[in-house]
């Protein structure tokens, strides 16, 4: 429906998915032809849950005919928000805008390799678009349709320990992801994976009554209980009783029961009195069912650390019982540690928030063998396009968040939050 419509320089390929609040697409940066992913959340509440995507769209037509102009052939200029302002927001402050949780703790861990990185942040009126590196495939299609682990345990290890390495740095700047399945999870063209989708994280060190929200496949007992428990439980290890369904997950491709609520599901309710059920319904080895049952503990106290399930699951030497996970190599201690102990990007990760300084945009172009645009070209294009822009949209009026007024401000002049949101 939105291909080509462009926000900034960003021109949309395809819708690659949606959810709650938002739809995902893939865009191409016409100024650098780099893929990113584009997340747009739209502000208005949808309560309804049938034709959500269909109604999320037209929120967002709306959007684009409220900045778009026909003239402008489907493009909206909105300014950029100052990523480290977002990062310092408050939690009273998030209490206002909902929405900026997400990022602001998406934001607080993406340095890490395996957590996807946010670029830019542009923000409308009715909708928030948040500028992200792209990944072809999730892990549940590469688990599920394409069956790209049954053949190669190595790949299963490399996965799953970029998880745990991912979760582990999360957990250590106190981010709780609170939604680990397949689905949030990506995967690059090297296989190498990356966490996506902040929208229910927290930085609450315990669980908050009633948090039975998320998929129910990966829920760990404690986040299932009835709203008048009153046990604290560490959110922490709610994260890692997922992390232990996505092994089954990556190796029998099944999962072992609809939700891990006693009552509420026959297998699980088995797998309570006896845990090694698993052995009968999943065909895994005897070690992996000691490596899944350290961390599949029905008390939260006693489940393993992620430190201890990276070491166990690099030391395993048979998946499964029967077939190619049979005979899985050991991790080289030298691939473990510079791999998943050292996993922070050295460089930062917001490289698209300075890069229209001359000096970097001149390097950029430069080390662009594909592109045969010259930088002075490019100012040119891009000024009289940003130009038209302003002309064009000048008489529109605009709310809490007017539109860039040229190149410098559209491409790299970065607002504090606080600026653009003046309620705050
Ligand atoms: N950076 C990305 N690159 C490629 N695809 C992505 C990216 N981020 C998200 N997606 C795709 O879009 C889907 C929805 O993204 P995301 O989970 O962030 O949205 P959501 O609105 O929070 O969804 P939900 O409500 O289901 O949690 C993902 O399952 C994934 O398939």
């Amino acid at each position: 429906m939105f291909t080509n419509y462009q926000v900034n320089n960003f021109k949309i390929l395809e819708e690659v998915g949606s959810g709650a609040y938002g739809l995902v697409f893939h865009v191409i940066d016409t100024i650098t032809f780099s893929d990113f992913a584009m997340k747009v959340i739209i502000k208005s509440r949808i309560d309804c849950t049938e034709d959500r995507r269909d109604l999320l769209t037209i929120e967002l037509l709306k959007c684009f005919n409220k900045y778009g102009d026909d003239y402008l052939d489907n493009k909206i200029f909105l300014p950029a928000i100052d990523l480290h302002s977002i990062k310092s927001l408050t939690p009273e402050q998030l209490e206002h805008i909902p929405h900026y949780k997400e990022i602001s703790l998406q934001l607080k861990v993406h340095a890490h390799k395996n957590v996807v990185t946010i670029h830019q942040v542009l923000e409308s009126e009715l909708a928030t678009f948040i500028i992200m590196d792209y990944y072809p495939v999730d892990l549940f299609t590469a688990i599920v349709d394409q069956e790209r682990f049954i053949m190669d345990g190595l790949l299963v290890k490399q996965v799953f320990l970029q998880l745990c390495s991912a979760i582990a740095y999360c957990h250590k700047l106190n981010v709780y992801h609170c939604d680990i399945k397949p689905e949030n999870l990506l995967l690059d063209n090297d296989d190498n994976l990356v966490i996506c989708d902040f929208g229910l994280a927290t930085t609450s060190k315990y669980l908050v009554p009633n948090v039975s929200v998320g998929s129910s496949y990966y829920m760990a007992p404690e986040r299932i209980l009835s709203i008048n428990n009153t046990n604290k439980f560490l959110t922490m290890n709610s994260d890692i009783w997922s992390l232990g369904i996505i092994l089954i997950n990556l190796v029998c491709i099944r999962n072992p029961w609809l939700k891990a609520h006693q009552t509420g599901d026959s297998t699980f309710s088995y797998f309570m009195r006896d845990q090694s059920i698993l052995m009968k319904i999943l065909p895994i080895s005897d070690e992996l069912f000691e490596v899944i049952n350290s961390i599949l503990q029905i008390n939260p106290k006693n489940r393993v650390s992620i430190i201890e399930i990276m070491k166990k699951v690099s030391m395993v030497k048979n998946f499964t019982r029967e077939g190619p996970l049979t005979d899985v190599p050991l991790m080289d201690e030298n691939v473990f540690f510079n791999c998943f102990a050292a996993p922070v990007d050295e460089v930062s990760p917001c490289f698209a928030q300075q890069r229209l300084d001359d000096s970097d945009a001149t390097t950029l172009f430069a080390s662009s063998s594909s592109s045969n645009i010259h930088l002075s070209e490019f100012i040119t294009t891009k000024q009289k396009t940003i130009t038209n822009a302003y002309t064009a949209s000048s008489s529109t009026s605009l709310d809490t968040t007017p539109f860039v007024s040229d190149v410098e401000n559209c491409n790299k002049q970065y607002f504090p939050i606080q600026e653009k949101l003046s309620f705050l």
